[in-house]
C-alpha cells in the first residue's frame, strides 16, 4: 500500500478520535454544568476543559506525591462542612464522583439503596485479582458467592481458627526477637505482610506455606503486583514495565492456585473428606467452600468435566482466591503497623493495654499463647485491646468504597438537599467520615476510651460514623478475622517488645537513593528522601498502592521489654 495513503488514513483516524473525544467531553461536562447551575455543592474552580482535575492536583500538591489521595480529599472536604458531600468532576481520569463524608448519606449509599459497585473498580483491581470477583460483582452473581463464603467467616469458624493464628503470631514473635538481637533497622511492613499472608493462605487454600520464614510464590508474587500498583497515580500507571511485571506474577500465581484447586478437586471426587483449615475440622477453607459449592450447584455441574473443573469456573474461583489473599493480607498488615505506631506515641494507652493483658493472661507473657489456644473465648474479654484496635482503624482506615449512581436514585443530606445520581458515581471517604468534627469529638486524638464509654457520654460514637469495614450487605466479610488477628498480635507482642519508628535513621541510610530508582523499580522503600516529608506532622503517613500503606513500609527498631 502507498505510504502516502497510510499516512492520510492515520491522520484521519487521529482526527476522528479527537473529534469523538471532544464530543464526549462536551456531553459529559454539560451534565456537570447543569448540576452546577442547580447549585449542587462542588469546588468553584471548575472548567469545561479540565473539570476539577486541577483542583485535585492543587490539593494533592499540598502533600507528598505518594500520599493517599483520600488525604487531599479530606482536606478539601472541610470546605463543605454544611453538606458533608461535594461533586468532583474528574472525567476522563475517573467518572464524576459525589464525595461523601456524612454518616447519614453513607447509610443511604450502603444500606438503604445498597448501590451497585462501580464498573471501573473491577478494571483497576484487575492486576491484583485477575478479573471479576466478589468485591466487584453485583446482583445475583455477588449473592451466590457471598452465600458460599459466609459460613467460612462466621464467629464460630473464626474462633476455631484462633489456634492457627496464634501459631503464626508466635513465628512473628520469633522473627521480632531475631531483629532485637541483630539490632538493625528494618521495615516492619516486610514482617507484618508475611504474617498476614501466613494467616490468610491457610484459610484460603488450606496449605501451610510458611510465608514468614521462606520465600513463596503466592505472597511474594502478590507483593510484587501491589508494589507496581496504583488505583489512580498516572506516574505508576504509565510505567511501561508495570503490565509486564504484573502479568508475569499473575500468570505464576494463577498456575499455582489452579494446580492446588485441581488437586483438591480430585481429592474430593475420589471421596476424601474436604480439607479443613483448622484442627477442629469445622473451619472450611475458601478452596473447600468453592469446591463444595461446585458439587452442589446445578450450573457448576454443567461447568465441570470428568477430569477436572471447567475453565470458566476455575478462572472465577482463582479470582476469588486472589481477592481473599489480597484483602486478607494487605489491609490487616497496615493496620497492625498503625496500632504499634499509635502506641509508640501514647505510652499511657500502652500501659493500660499491657495491664489488661496481665489481668487476663497472668503476669507471665509467655503463657498467653497456650491460654489462647485452649480458650479462644478469652479474646472477648480484651475490651481495651479491642478499643485500641477500633480507634486505630478510625484514624488510619486502609480502605474506602466506591459505588455507581443510577437513574431515579436521589440521596438526601441532613439539610434535605437532594442529590440526583443519574450522572454520578459516589465514594465514601472513610478517613473523612472518621475525622468529621460534627460527629467525632476531638477527632484527631487517639482516644480508645470512646469505644468503651456508655451511651450519653460525649465521646460515645455514632454507629453510622464508624465504617472502616463499611456497613450494609456489602460490608467486609473478614472483619471478625481482622479483630481476632489484631488482638492476638497485640496480646502476644505488647508485653514482650517495644517497637519504635526510625524514619530519621532510615533516611540517613538511604540518602543516596533517588526518586527515579523507585519509579524504575517499583521499590517504595527508597523514595524521595530529599525532603522531610510528612502529612500533618506524621512521618508514617498513608501512601497508596492498593490499600493504604505506611510510608516506606515503616522503618523501625525493636527492643525486648524487660518486665520486672
Ligand atoms: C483491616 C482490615 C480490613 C479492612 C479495613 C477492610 C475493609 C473492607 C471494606 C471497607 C470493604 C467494603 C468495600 C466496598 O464497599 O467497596 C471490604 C470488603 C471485603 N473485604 Fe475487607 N477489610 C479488611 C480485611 C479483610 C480480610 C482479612 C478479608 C478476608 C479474609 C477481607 C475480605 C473482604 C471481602 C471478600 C470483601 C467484599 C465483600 C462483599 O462485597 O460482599 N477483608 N473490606
Amino acid at each position: 500500500m502507498c505510504p502516502h495513503i497510510v499516512t492520510q488514513a492515520f491522520i484521519f483516524a487521529v482526527v476522528c478520535g479527537f473529534v469523538h473525544f471532544l464530543f464526549l467531553l462536551h456531553h459529559h461536562r454539560s451534565k456537570i454544568n447543569k448540576l452546577r447551575n442547580q447549585g449542587m455543592p462542588m469546588p468553584k474552580e471548575w472548567s469545561w476543559a479540565t473539570g476539577h482535575l486541577l483542583t485535585l492536583w492543587r490539593y494533592k500538591n499540598k502533600f507528598p506525591r505518594d500520599a493517599f489521595v483520600g488525604t487531599a480529599l479530606t482536606l478539601l472536604a472541610a470546605d463543605f462542612s454544611d453538606t458533608e458531600a461535594f461533586v468532583m468532576d474528574l472525567w476522563p481520569v475517573a467518572p464524576a464522583i459525589l464525595i461523601v463524608y456524612s454518616p447519614e448519606l453513607s447509610t443511604q449509599i450502603s444500606t438503604k439503596y445498597n448501590l451497585l459497585k462501580e464498573e471501573s473498580f473491577e478494571k483497576s483491581l484487575g492486576p491484583i485479582t485477575g478479573g471479576p470477583n466478589m468485591l466487584t460483582m453485583n446482583g445475583e452473581q455477588w449473592k451466590m458467592w457471598r452465600a458460599i463464603f459466609n459460613p467460612g467467616f462466621s464467629a464460630a469458624s473464626m474462633q476455631d481458627y484462633v489456634p492457627h493464628v496464634v501459631s503464626s503470631v508466635e513465628t512473628f514473635c520469633e522473627l521480632l526477637d531475631k531483629k532485637t538481637r541483630e539490632g538493625d533497622i528494618f521495615r516492619l511492613g516486610d514482617l507484618t505482610m508475611r504474617l498476614t499472608a501466613d494467616v490468610i493462605t491457610k484459610l484460603t487454600l488450606n496449605t501451610s506455606l510458611d510465608c514468614q520464614r521462606s520465600e513463596n510464590l503466592l505472597g511474594d508474587g502478590l507483593q510484587a503486583i501491589i508494589r507496581w500498583h496504583s488505583l489512580w497515580d498516572p506516574f505508576v500507571l504509565m510505567n511501561p514495565l508495570r503490565p509486564i511485571v504484573q502479568r508475569y506474577h499473575s500468570w505464576r500465581i494463577n498456575r499455582y492456585i489452579q494446580r492446588e484447586l485441581r488437586k483438591q478437586f480430585l481429592e474430593q471426587i475420589s471421596g476424601k473428606p474436604p480439607r479443613d483449615a483448622a484442627d477442629s475440622g469445622r473451619v472450611k477453607s475458601i478452596a473447600s467452600l468453592i469446591l463444595e459449592s461446585s458439587a452442589r450447584s446445578k450450573p457448576s455441574k454443567l461447568l465441570r468435566t470428568r477430569t477436572g473443573i471447567d475453565h470458566h469456573f476455575i478462572n472465577l474461583a482463582t479470582n476469588q482466591i486472589r481477592l481473599f489473599l489480597f484483602a486478607g493480607s494487605d489491609t490487616t498488615s497496615s493496620s497492625i503497623i498503625y496500632t504499634y505506631h499509635l502506641l509508640s506515641q501514647h505510652p499511657g494507652v500502652l500501659e493500660k493495654l499491657r495491664a489488661e493483658h496481665t489481668a487476663i493472661f497472668g503476669p507471665d507473657p509467655s503463657k498467653a499463647a497456650d491460654l489462647l489456644r485452649n480458650s479462644p473465648i478469652l479474646l472477648n474479654k480484651c475490651r481495651y485491646t479491642m478499643a485500641v484496635i477500633k480507634e486505630t482503624l478510625r484514624l488510619y482506615s486502609p480502605a474506602a468504597t466506591m459505588r455507581a449512581g443510577g437513574d431515579g436514585i436521589v440521596l438526601r443530606d441532613r439539610t434535605n438537599y437532594a442529590y440526583p445520581m443519574e450522572h454520578l458515581s459516589v465514594s465514601i471517604i472513610h478517613r473523612a467520615v472518621h475525622l468529621n468534627p460534627r460527629v467525632w469529638p476531638r477527632p484527631r486524638e487517639f482516644l480508645p476510651d470512646r469505644f468503651l464509654v456508655d451511651r450519653g457520654h460525649e465521646l460515645y460514637p455514632n454507629p453510622a460514623a464508624y465504617r472502616p469495614f463499611e456497613q450494609g450487605p456489602r460490608a467486609c466479610i473478614g472483619q471478625n478475622m481482622v479483630y481476632n488477628e489484631m488482638r492476638i498480635v497485640l496480646i502476644l507482642t505488647a508485653r514482650k517488645f517495644i517497637i519504635k519508628p526510625a524514619y530519621e535513621e532510615w533516611r540517613t541510610l538511604h540518602r543516596w537513593k533517588r526518586e527515579w530508582i523507585e519509579t524504575f523499580s517499583g521499590d517504595e522503600s527508597s523514595a524521595r528522601w530529599e525532603i522531610d516529608e510528612h502529612v500533618f506532622g506524621d512521618r508514617a503517613y498513608q501512601t497508596e498502592k492498593a490499600g493504604t500503606h505506611p510510608k516506606n513500609g515503616y522503618p523501625c527498631r525493636v527492643e525486648v521489654l524487660h518486665n520486672e
